[in-house]
C-alpha cells in the first residue's frame, strides 16, 4: 500500500494522478467528464473511474492504493446523490480507503499545496474555496443557469450577447462580431440561434468553449472583449472577497490567493486578475501544482495523517 491516488473531475475532463509515498508522480491518465448531473449520469462516471483507475494502476493493482481522493464536479450540490457518489469509487477500487469531495478542493490543494488560503477556479464553471485554521468555505459555483459568474461559460455567454447586440445594431460592431461568426461557422447572423440552441442544445461545455474566442479578441486589442474579461475578473475577485470574509479574515490581513481553471490560461485573464489584486491584502501566489497532483497530494496527506 505505497501509492496514493488523486482524481480531479471537471466539466470537460477527469484527471487521474498516482503518487508514491514521497509525493512523486508514478502515473497519470486523462478521461472524459465526470460531471454526473450534466447529463453523464452515475453509470458514465463509474465507467470513467474504471478506465482511469485501470490505467494508472496497471501492473500494480488497486490494493496498492493506500488512500485516494476523488474530487467530483457537482459533489455536494444535490445532497440526495452524495451517498451514491460516495459509493462509486469503492466499487472500482475494491476497498474503502478513500474519500470524495468537490473538485474545488483539488484546485485549492493543488494551487496552495494544502495550506491556508483561497483558490478561485474559473474553468467551465467558477467557484472559490478556502481554508483557514481547519475551517473551510465555498462561495459561488451555483451553476451556469443562475451563477458561475466569471467562468468560461459566463464569458462565452457575454460574448454571444455582445455578438447579438452588434448583429442587430444595438452596439457598434467590433472585431468580436466577426470572431464569433467564425467560431460558430455561420454566414447568417440568426444562424447563431440554430447552432447554440438547436445543434448544441445549449450544452455547457460547447458554449464555454467560445470563451477562447472572447479572450483571443481581448488579447488582439478588442475593447468590447476586454470589457467582458474585466467584468469576469471583477466577479472572480468578488468570490475571493466573500470567501475571505466568511473565513473571518480581518480587513487588511494578508490572505494567500491562487487561481486555477482553463480561463486563466488566457494571459489577458491572468494579467487582469493580477492587476485587480495588486495593492490589496490578497497575496496572489503562483499555483504550486495542477489540480490532479493536488488531489493526489491531498490523498497522501489524508492517508498518512
Ligand atoms: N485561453 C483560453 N481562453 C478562454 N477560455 C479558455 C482558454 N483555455 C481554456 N479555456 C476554457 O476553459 C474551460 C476548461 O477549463 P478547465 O479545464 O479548468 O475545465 P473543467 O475542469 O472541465 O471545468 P470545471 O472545473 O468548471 O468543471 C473551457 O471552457 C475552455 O473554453
Amino acid at each position: 500500500m505505497s501509492c496514493y491516488l488523486g482524481v480531479d473531475g471537471g466539466g470537460t475532463k477527469t484527471e487521474f494522478v498516482l503518487v508514491d509515498a514521497q509525493g512523486r508522480v508514478v502515473a497519470r491518465d486523462l478521461q472524459p467528464t465526470s460531471y454526473y448531473f450534466g447529463g453523464a449520469g452515475l453509470e458514465a462516471v463509474e465507467e470513467v473511474l474504471r478506465a482511469g483507475i485501470a490505467n494508472v494502476t496497471a501492473g500494480i493493482g488497486t490494493e496498492e492504493v493506500g488512500y485516494a481522493f476523488f474530487a467530483f464536479p457537482g459533489y455536494g450540490e444535490a445532497s440526495a446523490d452524495v451517498p451514491a457518489l460516495d459509493a462509486l469509487p469503492g466499487k472500482v477500487l475494491g476497498h474503502d480507503r478513500y474519500e470524495c469531495g468537490n473538485d474545488m478542493v483539488s484546485g485549492w490543494a493543488g494551487s496552495l499545496g494544502g495550506r491556508d488560503g483561497i483558490n478561485v477556479v474559473a474553468g467551465t464553471g467558477s467557484v472559490a474555496y478556502g481554508e483557514r485554521a481547519g475551517a473551510a468555505h465555498r462561495v459561488g459555483g451555483w451553476s451556469e443557469l443562475f451563477g458561475d459568474e466569471g467562468s468560461a461559460y459566463w464569458v462565452a455567454v457575454k460574448g454571444l450577447a455582445a455578438f447579438s447586440r452588434m448583429a442587430d445594431g444595438r452596439e457598434p460592431r467590433t472585431a468580436l462580431y466577426g470572431a464569433v461568426r467564425t467560431a460558430l461557422g455561420i454566414t447568417e447572423d440568426l444562424d447563431a440561434i440554430g447552432v447554440v440552441v438547436d445543434r448544441w442544445q445549449g450544452q455547457r461545455t460547447r458554449v464555454a468553449a467560445l470563451a477562447r474566442t472572447v479572450t483571443a479578441a481581448a488579447e488582439a486589442g478588442d475593447e468590447r472583449a476586454l470589457g467582458i474579461v474585466r467584468a469576469a475578473v471583477a466577479e472572480l475577485v468578488e468570490l475571493v472577497e466573500a470567501t475571505a470574509r466568511a473565513l473571518g479574515h480581518d480587513a487588511g490581513e494578508v490572505v494567500p490567493v491562487s487561481c486555477s481553471g482553463g480561463l486563466f490560461e488566457a494571459p489577458v485573464v491572468l494579467a487582469e486578475f493580477r492587476a485587480a489584486l495588486a495593492g490589496t491584502s490578497y497575496d496572489l501566489r503562483e499555483p504550486l501544482h495542477d489540480p490532479g497532483l493536488g488531489s493526489a497530494l491531498h490523498a497522501l496527506r489524508r492517508g498518512t495523517s
